[in-house]
């Protein structure tokens, strides 16, 4: 049979199509796809680099461009484009096979030529060198894949910008090695991450056949092209391809996705947009497509934080899994909705009392501290019982005077620890006669009842945004499935984290060491908005939730666009006017209302901008108020964690509201709480600003918020 490979601008392209052309675009690669091309007219072109390209007629107007073996039965779609610009693309470009990786590149010559004069010349009066020999021997560049041709030309690269700017011209996948040896990756790594990793889903794949050189080279090439089976899964992919994620796993995804079995619970990691929640999905496929025959349905679970999130996991789940029997397998549901139902199924079903209002927490804290005359603040006293007694499910004032309280400023003797647990005790007391229970402590007893059975509910258990859990949703999660092969994948950003809550994995009875793997290329949002709110953290350093330290180096993207804008204003209303005006300008240049969105910190400003874009004629409306539809998007910026748009504003980041003064602890409460609240303000201002595909416009009235100091005027105070 032939092997049929899709590339993956030959996707893009086609999902800028029309849609008749498109129709047509399927018609004639049906026909591949279903070996019966004998009849098809592949054409050779006049003036083409590489003798296997070939063209085939679509309409009048389109062409395809096929990679034809020359031996064996193999066949890549490479580009659909107009018929003038088929002959120009194939004149300038071709196909050649990666050294190291064995797979394809494709290299544009006459780019690289034109490159490799500008280089020369600026050589002659620039002495810096990005790449040179003493530190990146040609045998070291050489095992990495940079090719003979490549070589002398990268000699040449000053700086990053050069090197930068040679992204479309050099073959990709020796790119991706040059950068991130540039980004401060070393070739160990580089050689482990994308090297190995190509090689090793080429081993994977069971379709590169012997022979067959242009199909193996085809299946080494993961995350670029994609193999397809038959004219259904052509199709398949055709019809969505704006979810090229479905299809084209980066190697570096692939491998942690694909891992036929770990040894234990394993973890990817990796900035915004890399991709973890598309892992996290692939992974929870494979699971469940490889479970035992007698599995019953809903064994995997995928999880996350937050009902929306969980949502749209169960939204992508629909989009990539395609077979019934095996999507039936994945339950996906957030962690504490399962914690409250297996709660409910102990208690006879009766549903559960629930205290969620932090305000409301805040004041019975207020009052019982009144009530014992104690000298704590309720801020205090509320992080005291989240952040130490839930967190090391202490249950005695015993256990509660010898527990470490790590991550708390303020020492506490013996004195005032048994003062705390008097409040405490209240506290609890007073939720236990009112049959009230807060979340945590419904994760706490959910994890005890499973515990208490021995009942191990799920085969696997797959979890996105693992950084914003706390110690007793993790207690839960731990009891839900057995310890062993395959039990925990965790998917999670240290430096997103938003919700304050420190954790050690292995005290928590999960171990990931020796099984971590960290994505370094961002596919949602551009060089320039990335490298901009990665600025914005400089100085923050985030753990690892595992004792060690969390890193961005080599974490780059590989689009580009134009920088975000910052814009101050000295009113509210002034601020409004020039966010009303901006939205228009995205609309007027072809950027639909839905994707657009809008980040505040506090809702009511949102509820004010829906206002004033309405008085505009622009439809709007605040996230998670039940509607959806067109409109531009207005939320919280912890509601925009997990979501992504073309076009997003952050307004209102002013100071005094960024970081919002309500949200972190007083300096003289707690001075170490103090910092991580300020992290967690951080933190969300970052996930609001990496929402972000194309553009990022930041604004404030008054004076900025201190946050904006590394991007507005230099370091932070
Ligand atoms: N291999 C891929 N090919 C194409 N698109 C991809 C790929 N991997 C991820 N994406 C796209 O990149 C965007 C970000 O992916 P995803 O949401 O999984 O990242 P994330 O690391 O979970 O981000 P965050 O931490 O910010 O929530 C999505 O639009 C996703 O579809």
């Amino acid at each position: 049979m032939a092997t049929l490979g899709m590339h993956r601008d030959f996707l893009m392209e086609f999902a800028a199509l029309e849609k008749p052309v498109q129709k047509r675009v399927f018609e004639v690669f049906e026909k591949f796809a279903a070996a019966t091309h004998a009849g098809l007219h592949l054409e050779k072109l006049t003036h083409q680099k590489d003798p296997r390209l070939r063209t085939i007629r679509i309409t009048d107007f389109w062409r395809g461009i096929v990679l034809k073996a020359e031996s064996g039965d193999s066949y890549l779609l490479l580009k659909v484009l107009p018929h003038d610009k088929a002959n120009d693309w194939a004149a300038k470009h071709r196909a050649s096979v990666n050294e190291a990786t064995q797979g394809i590149e494709i290299r544009n010559d006459v780019a690289l030529e034109r490159a490799t004069a500008g280089l020369r010349a600026l050589a002659a009066d620039e002495p810096s060198r990005l790449f040179p020999a003493s530190e990146y021997p040609d045998k070291v560049l050489r095992s990495l894949g940079v090719d003979e041709e490549i070589l002398p030309i990268i000699r040449l690269v000053p700086d990053e910008a050069h090197l930068e700017a040679l992204h479309k011209v050099l073959p990709e996948q020796q790119y991706d090695v040059l950068l991130g040896l540039a980004t401060g990756m070393k070739p160990e790594e580089i050689d482990r991450e994308l090297v190995q990793a190509y090689a090793r889903t080429a081993v994977q794949s069971a379709r590169a056949s012997e022979g067959d050189e242009l199909g193996t080279a085809m299946a080494r090439s993961r995350g670029r092209i994609a193999l397809v089976s038959g004219a259904d899964e052509l199709l398949e992919i055709l019809q969505r391809p704006f979810d090229a994620w479905r299809v084209f796993l980066h190697p570096s995804q692939y491998r942690v996705a694909y891992q036929e079995s770990y040894a234990g619970s394993a973890r990817v990691t990796g900035g915004p947009g890399t991709g973890k929640t598309v892992v996290a999905l692939h992974r929870a496929y494979h699971l469940a497509r490889h479970l035992p025959s007698d599995a019953p349905d809903g064994c995997v679970l995928l999880t996350t934080y937050t009902k929306d999130l969980a949502a749209e996991l169960q939204r992508c789940v629909e989009l990539l899994i395609t077979e019934d029997a095996v999507r039936a397998k994945i339950r996906v549901v957030n962690v504490d909705a399962l914690a409250n139902e297996i709660v409910r199924a102990d208690r006879g079903g009766a549903p559960l009392k629930l205290v969620f209002d932090q305000k409301e927490i805040t004041a019975r804290w207020a009052r019982i501290a009144r009530r014992l005359n104690l000298d704590f603040t309720d801020v205090f006293l509320d992080q005291e019982w989240r952040h130490v007694v839930l967190a090391h499910a202490v249950a005695t004032p015993e256990e509660y005077l010898k527990v470490l309280r790590t991550g708390r400023g303020s020492g506490l003797g013996p004195l005032k620890r048994l003062q705390v647990w008097r409040a405490v005790s209240a506290f609890e007391e007073q939720l236990r006669q009112a049959g009230e229970w807060t979340f945590l402590q419904v994760c706490a007893e959910a994890a005890r009842v499973l515990d208490g059975s021995g009942e191990r509910p799920f085969r696997h258990v797959v979890v996105d945004e693992a950084q914003d859990l706390h110690p007793a949703q993790w207690r839960f999660l731990r009891a839900l499935v057995g310890s062993g092969a395959d039990d925990l994948f965790l998917a999670g950003d240290t430096h997103q984290r938003i919700y304050g809550n420190r954790v050690s994995l292995r005290s928590l009875g999960v171990e990931v060491v020796g099984r971590s793997y960290r994505l370094r290329v961002n596919y949602r949002t551009t060089q320039e908005i990335l490298a901009w709110s990665t600025a914005l953290l400089t100085g923050e350093k985030p753990d690892d939730m595992d004792e060690g330290k969390e890193t961005l180096a080599g974490y780059r993207s590989t689009m580009h666009g134009e920088r975000p804008e910052t814009t101050g204003h000295a009113t509210k209303p002034e601020e409004m006017a020039a966010l009303v005006a901006q939205v228009e300008k995205w609309t007027a240049s072809g950027v639909e209302a839905e994707h657009i969105g809008i980040a505040v910190r506090f809702i009511q400003f949102g509820r004010d901008i829906v206002q004033a874009l309405e008085r505009a004629g622009i439809s709007a409306f605040v996230l998670g108020a039940g509607r959806s539809g067109a409109g531009v998007r207005i939320g919280t910026m912890h509601r925009m964690k997990g979501l992504e748009f073309r076009c997003v504003a952050v307004a209102g980041v002013t100071d005094g509201t960024v970081p919002m003064k309500s949200a972190v602890t007083p300096v003289d409460v707690d001075a170490q709480q103090h910092q991580e609240d300020v992290n967690s303000e951080l933190s969300v201002l970052f996930v609001a600003c990496t929402r972000a595909r194309e553009a990022l416009r930041v604004s404030w009235h008054g004076t900025p918020s201190p946050f904006l100091a590394p991007v507005i005027s230099g370091p932070r105070p």
